[in-house]
């Protein structure tokens, strides 16, 4: 160690940069909690956490700050300057909140017998915050988002996606019923991490274990999959999970047992759920009456009889041929949405 520059100054000095860091961090989170979410408890946990590291930043400290002569100031990551999504942008503030009160955590321990303590105890609130408002943001965007394109095999699998994406899907489940697990494997990462880089939500059907592996938005479970009280211990509170339902009682049923969100169907009967009985515009009409929670109409919907679906009163639709088919991915998916917001 250099004793040269170690003077008795030296630890105040570092609370306090690092208290100024924990508290300005967390006043940004706070702002898209507000205004972003609009989500008042998780706003009113960050201040609270604000408040208490403001209780922690004494004038001793604040003395010992001597903004000149700190070599760190012009110091600057060019990843500091770049931000491309909210997303980024809330990760890289969680990173450096959880950075500067671990460093409080560790030089606190020197300055005050409770400090490590009480910073310890602030970080792993700062890991549930992380946490909930993940599930805030994945929520939020599950409610505003139109269209919803579950996927079929195809060679040009990920082309497909990227185009409907870049024509402004939000939400794609991939689904694949006779493929290898190792090959879903892969092609579920690659799709994860397409949708993610639009910033959309990336479902797995069927598979909890591939969703957790592939770190996916959520998972759609139908009839026949696992229960969702099992699926929801596997996968934990953050993740999304989706429930098939065709009639009233699956609708009710699934809601009770704490679906994200249902699909509705089949709307129409279809070749890519060939023998399963159409659910008809009744049921259609049957959600748009009675769902609370976000439920999105699926089964033979295209260009064509949409509006149908929409004069039922569905606000939110699932396809798969009328994207997976397209000769023009992008053109079809900004159709369906402009139809879709009327
Ligand atoms: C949005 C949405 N709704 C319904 C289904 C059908 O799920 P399931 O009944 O489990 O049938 P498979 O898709 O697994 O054949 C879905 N996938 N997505
Ligand atoms: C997976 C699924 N579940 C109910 S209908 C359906 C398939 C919908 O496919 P398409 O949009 O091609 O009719
Ligand atoms: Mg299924």
């Amino acid at each position: 160690m250099n004793e040269t520059n170690h003077n008795s100054l030296s630890i105040p000095r570092i609370l306090d940069a690092n208290l100024d860091r924990a508290r300005e961090g967390l006043r940004i989170i706070e702002e898209w909690c507000r205004f972003g979410l609009e989500n008042s408890q998780l706003a009113e946990e960050c201040k609270q956490m604000r408040q208490e590291i403001a209780h922690w930043h004494t004038s001793d400290l604040r003395l010992a700050r001597d903004t000149p002569n700190d070599p760190g100031t012009e110091l600057s990551h060019p990843q500091e300057e770049k931000r491309n999504s909210i997303d980024q942008l809330l990760q890289a503030n969680l990173c450096r909140i959880q950075e500067a009160l671990r460093v409080l955590e560790e030089y606190g321990k020197l300055y005050h017998p409770q400090m490590g303590l009480t910073f310890k105890q602030i970080r792993y609130q700062v890991y549930t915050l992380e946490s909930n408002l993940l599930q805030s943001y994945r929520l939020q965007k599950l409610k505003e988002s139109p269209l919803y394109l579950v996927t079929s095999p195809h060679d040009n699998l990920f082309s497909i996606v990227e185009k409907a994406l870049q024509g402004g899907l939000n939400l794609v489940q991939y689904r694949d019923k006779n493929t290898d697990d190792i090959i879903k494997l892969e092609t579920a990462k690659i799709l994860c991490q397409l949708c993610h880089k639009y910033e959309a939500l990336f479902i797995m059907n069927d598979r909890v274990d591939i969703a957790l592996a592939v770190n996916a938005d959520g998972v759609h479970l139908g009839q026949q999959d696992i229960p969702i009280a099992l699926a929801r211990q596997i996968i934990g509170p953050n993740r999304i999970i989706g429930r098939s339902t065709t009639n009233e009682q699956e609708m009710a049923k699934a809601i009770t047992e704490g679906a994200d969100y249902i699909g509705v169907g089949p709307v129409y009967s279809t070749p890519t759920k060939a023998g399963k009985k159409a659910a008809g515009l009744t049921y259609v009409n049957y959600a748009t009456n009675t769902a609370k929670i976000t439920w999105f109409a699926i089964g033979g919907i295209d260009t064509i009889n949409i509006n149908e679906v929409i004069n039922a009163g569905a606000k939110q639709i699932a396809v798969v041929r009328a994207i997976m088919e397209a000769e023009n991915p992008t053109i079809i998916t900004k159709k369906l949405l402009s139809q879709l917001k009327g």
